[in-house]
């Protein structure tokens, strides 16, 4: 099981001054969704270069033209990109197969996406290294969480690596260990935190632990 650092609310400085704090709790570091639109596939190629040893993670949530942008952020530097589950097979099959010809992963969010079970059967069989579940901001901010999500894929996906992201902190994350993802994604549980390395620490510790 790996741990990725969400980045989000932060700019490139502030992302790799943080990065520094946690560097040796974290698997993979992503740069979130929010800081490519401010700063652009820069951000990711920046962090790169900071922590040549970490995964990066770039959040491009692509729903088109799969090829070309898996393409473009492997240009940057991501050793992974997201692609939504709710896109087209078509960008999903461009994606991957980009994404192999680069040596790259593709990581498939699966955010509202309706017909989960059944959707994640299907993008299974296109090939994607890793389905990920994860309830957004948005309705985080009304009280959801991806824990029973991640049930629902458990038990659907055979062949990818399964993955979680959305509101995890330090209490709730012994209960996402007991599902047995391959990756845990956590932002504000890390970045919001006054002593972030010890919660990564910890995290690390119990991640490892399985
Ligand atoms: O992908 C994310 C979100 O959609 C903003 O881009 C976050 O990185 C993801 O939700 C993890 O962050 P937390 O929910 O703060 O753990």
């Amino acid at each position: 099981m790996k741990l990725q650092l969400a980045l989000d609310l932060v700019n490139i400085p502030e992302g790799i001054a943080l990065v520094k704090e946690v560097e040796s709790y974290i698997d993979i570091v992503e740069i979130g969704t929010p800081i490519i639109i401010n700063e652009g596939l820069h951000a990711v190629k920046a962090m790169k270069e900071a922590y040549p040893n970490l995964q990066v993670l770039a959040d491009l949530k692509i729903m088109d033209a799969g090829g070309y942008e898996i393409m473009k952020a492997a240009e940057a530097g991501a050793d992974l990109i997201t692609v939504l589950g709710a896109s087209n097979d078509m960008t999903i099959k461009g994606a991957v197969e980009e994404a192999k010809k680069q040596n790259k992963e593709v990581l498939v969010d699966m955010i509202n996406v309706p017909n989960l079970e059944q959707r994640a059967r299907e993008v299974d069989a296109l090939g994607v290294d890793y389905i990920c579940v994860h309830t957004g901001y948005d309705l985080q901010a009304v009280g959801q969480s991806p824990f029973e999500d991640l049930q629902t894929i458990k038990g659907a996906v055979k062949h990818a690596k399964t993955a979680v992201a959305g509101g995890i902190k330090l209490d709730t994350l012994p209960e996402v260990i007991k599902a047995q993802p391959d990756l845990v994604i956590v932002g504000g549980g890390i970045t919001g935190q006054a002593d972030k390395a010890a919660v990564a620490s910890e995290m690390q510790r119990l991640v490892k632990q399985g």
